[in-house]
């Protein structure tokens, strides 16, 4: 390995409580907000092709006409409690919100810009009472955080002359300033969520990447911010020039995730996902494959079979009110949820053989396995096979009520299951208990006690 001064600082992942925590959330809810969502991909009677909450750089677009939307931002339908409840009913555990997006509009009235909601119709801090409603229903709260900032006259994504890195360095201060003004106005906040920080400008400066990192762990201890914000000292992101991540867990996966357990290398990791193929701010027109709340929760299981955390997108209007689709997702999860969120949370890999009627997922630290089944076989016979000195003492469906299973046992360590019930309309969970090292011959089934 070679000496790097600002690469990763820490083998493997954290082992405080702060992390634990995170890793025991599994399911959060990510909310893209800002100006974007005004022409909501559409502009003079034109459809924008791209992300909705790129419109800006869209050549349809003049940029000074989309830097004045902030006269228009005044989301009257707006009701951080109704968000945060209906976020709640969906089984989202933390919740990642927009503070600035690469546009560099402000939901919050900081005092480093006049870019900001202070300057809108709205005039109110957006950030506060949504941090507020949403720590009162129990759901952590993370700040997304955009390094680009398109509006702010010293931003540079490749400095080129003196005077350039003069003005970029002005805006590294300014950077500064917004993150330590975000952690004083809003203590509850678990971590950051860095976005924008592919530039030059950025990944030419590891140096500044790590300084930061350290100096808002110094203001406030026990922050988890992913791999997303660093670049170590020549130009590596996400993992070090010596393959080691860097950040406290892999934030690389964007509308992808790991196949399987091989690709997340041990690290923690999370997944974030959105409804459309690729929308985050709200886009009035939806358009190519909507994915439903089956194929959310076929990837919520799959992230936390891979032990990752797994977070969906929405993309409110700017009014303040969601989109009916993304109302009927949250409410679909959450039916799930109710019955077999004990599959996810606290949820890790299992470590058992993968078999393709879907995911097995460890409830941590115990002999408790869950098997996801996303895909009844022809056969109906759902097949187990169990590592060496490891047998299975129980089965029975997560649902109420609970369907006892009796699985038929062949010599080879191996079960097969059958459900009684044919016609599923969403995943179905089963507890399976295992016992390890239990010395008895494998694969005898004890008969529930
Ligand atoms: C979490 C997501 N990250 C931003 C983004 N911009 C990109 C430009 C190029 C490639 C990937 C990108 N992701 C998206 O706008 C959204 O905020």
């Amino acid at each position: 390995s070679i000496t790097l001064q600002h690469g990763a600082h820490r083998i493997g992942n954290r082992t405080d409580a702060g992390m634990a925590r995170w890793r025991s959330l599994r399911l959060g809810q990510f909310i893209h907000w800002g100006l974007y969502a005004i022409p909501g991909g559409e502009w003079k009677g034109k459809t924008y092709n791209g992300a909705a909450e790129w419109i800006r750089s869209w050549k349809e677009m003049p940029q000074a006409e989309y830097d004045n939307l902030y006269k228009q931002f005044n989301p009257v339908n707006y009701q951080p409690e109704q968000w945060a409840l209906q976020a709640k009913n969906m089984g989202a555990k933390y919740m990642i919100i927009t503070t600035k997006h690469h546009d560099g509009f402000c939901l919050w009235p900081s005092k480093y810009s006049r870019y900001t909601v202070a300057s809108s119709p709205w005039k109110k801090d957006i950030i506060g009472p949504m941090v507020d409603a949403y720590n009162k229903n129990g759901i952590d709260v993370y700040l997304y955080f955009s390094i680009i900032d398109w509006n702010h006259p010293d931003w540079r994504a490749s400095p080129k002359t003196p005077a350039d890195s003069i003005a970029y360095g002005r805006f590294k201060v300014f950077v500064k300033n917004q993150l330590q003004e975000l952690l004083t106005k809003y203590p509850t906040i678990k971590g950051f969520w860095f976005d924008g920080t592919w530039d030059d400008s950025w990944k030419n400066d590891g140096a500044f990447s790590d300084e930061l990192e350290q100096y808002l762990q110094k203001i406030h201890p026990g922050l988890i911010i992913g791999s997303r914000l660093r670049a170590d000292e020549k130009g590596a992101r996400h993992f070090d020039s010596n393959g080691r991540l860097m950040g406290d867990y892999e934030q690389g996966w964007e509308r992808k995730l790991p196949e399987k357990i091989a690709d997340i290398h041990g690290n923690d990791w999370e997944g974030v996902m959105t409804i459309p193929e690729n929308q985050w701010g709200y886009n009035a027109r939806w358009a190519g494959h909507i994915k439903s709340a089956n194929e959310l929760i076929e990837m919520l299981v799959k992230s936390t079979s891979l032990a990752g955390n797994f977070v969906i997108n929405f993309g409110p209007k700017s009014d303040g009110t969601f989109r009916t689709e993304e109302v009927q997702r949250m409410q679909e999860i959450g039916q799930w949820m109710k019955v077999n969120g004990a599959a996810i949370y606290n949820g890790g890999y299992a470590g058992f053989e993968k078999q393709d009627w879907g995911y097995y997922i460890r409830k941590n630290g115990t002999d408790s396995v869950f098997m996801v089944v996303c895909n009844v076989p022809v056969s109906g016979d759902l097949r187990v096979k169990l590592p060496q000195q490891t047998t299975l003492t129980h089965a029975a469906t997560l649902e109420n009520p609970a369907q006892a299973i009796t699985p038929e046992v062949t010599g080879k360590n191996e079960y097969f299951l059958r459900l009684e019930t044919k016609n599923f309309h969403t995943p179905v969970v089963i507890l399976l208990q295992t016992s390890r090292n239990t010395g008895n011959d494998n694969g005898r089934f004890e008969k529930a006690k």
